[in-house]
């Protein structure tokens, strides 16, 4: 069976009375409207006037040297990295093991890929018969009420590993490339997580296989290619709405050009600025956070966007296997905070919070 089918939003399906116009629930290819507006559409304006300017961050995104963190004299590593998460609930790890030509060729296929006429990416679609949203695919999410504020973006979301749930249609022959670079991305990105993992329980003073063994061989792991068009009014249009991520860990490459990603901190949007030194940055979701019952926190995030430049950027999620049931991995961590849920669970309840501007991590708090 097909992991997607298992863990398939519970979007209404279209149309669900046959006589009512509902067009609205299938959003554009943002890149194609960004080529031909000059003004934004009303679906895609902010209604309560956020401040989208973010305020400049205080002191740099601590970054840590992975190698070291992992070796026998990670000790400086370790109290780095516990005062990152602290602070910010998401860091940057430099030393990682990923080659910087490995890094270089997955921005220039995403680049390549999205550089395409739209009908060509329209052949790897996330709606299914054009009409059924899956979460597997080139395209935005759902779109769950008439006044569900849009965001400006586009994406290809691919099911990596396990290796035998990818779902090769929606892998793109073009570049040539592209499938080869994704699938040594994946391998090496994998290290990286379980390196991190690792040291993570380690923080915790927990057996340190105490988080890996978490991921079973059904584990979920996607890769998001996110594509930002150029936006004639970043003042008034978000990239991506405010949410946390929902799997375990997310590793994020950024674009080493065009910033946009904003995190919030006592209640200010703090921009994060961007890196060139090829170092990747790791943000918990909300599955590390129930897992750590709160220890670990899963930083609140949006993207914003950018008048001239396109921007990209390239999200590795690590998610348990859908059946597993979420919860504080050892009694030491106290009494739960959060209810338990399912893995698959916990994405639908997401979309349904996210389409409406909420977060769900405050229908989890017991
Ligand atoms: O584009 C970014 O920097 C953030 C992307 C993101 O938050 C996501 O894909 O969940
Ligand atoms: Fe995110």
């Amino acid at each position: 069976m097909h992991l997607e089918r298992k863990i398939n939003v519970s979007c209404p399906r279209y149309p669900r009375n046959p006589m009512a116009d509902e067009s609205w629930r299938l959003p554009n290819i943002v890149q194609e409207l960004a080529a031909g507006v000059q003004e934004p559409p009303s679906r895609y304006l902010l209604r309560d006037h956020d401040q989208i300017a973010g305020a400049e961050i205080p002191e740099p995104i601590p970054t840590i040297d992975l190698g070291r963190l992992s070796g026998s004299n990670g000790a400086d590593e370790a109290t780095k990295l516990r005062s990152a998460l602290q602070n910010w609930g998401l860091f940057l790890v430099s030393n990682h093991g990923v080659e910087t030509s490995l890094i270089d060729a997955v921005t220039e296929a995403a680049r390549e890929f999205f550089r395409q006429p739209v009908e060509e990416k329209k052949k790897h679609s996330n709606l299914i018969d054009g009409k059924h949203f899956q979460i597997e695919g080139y395209g935005n999410d759902p779109v769950q009420t008439k006044d569900q504020v849009l965001d400006w973006s586009d994406r290809l979301h691919l099911k990596v590993e396990p290796e035998s749930e990818r779902n090769l249609a929606f892998w793109p022959t073009h570049p040539k490339s592209f499938r080869n670079i994704l699938h040594e991305y994946t391998l090496k990105i994998r290290t990286v997580k379980i390196n991190i993992l690792l040291a993570l329980a380690k923080l915790l003073e927990l057996d340190e296989d105490c988080l890996i063994n978490q991921f079973s061989d059904k584990a979920l792991t996607t890769a998001r290619f996110n594509y930002y068009s150029p936006c004639p009014r970043p003042d008034l249009v978000l990239g991506l709405k405010p949410h946390s991520d929902l799997c375990a860990l997310t590793v994020l490459l950024m674009d080493k050009d065009v910033g946009g990603l904003q995190i919030l901190r006592d209640g200010t949007w703090y921009s994060v600025p961007t890196v060139r030194d090829y170092s990747l940055l790791i943000n918990f979701g909300l599955t590390l956070e129930i897992m750590t019952n709160g220890i670990f926190r899963a930083p609140v995030h949006r993207a914003v966007t950018n008048a001239e430049k396109e921007r990209i950027s390239v999200a590795m999620f690590y998610a348990v296997d859908a059946e597993k049931v979420i919860k504080p991995v050892a009694d030491v961590l106290g009494l739960a905070r959060y209810r338990t849920i399912k893995g698959k669970d916990l994405l639908v309840e997401h979309y349904e919070h996210f389409s409406r501007g909420a977060k769900v991590v405050d229908s989890l708090k017991i």
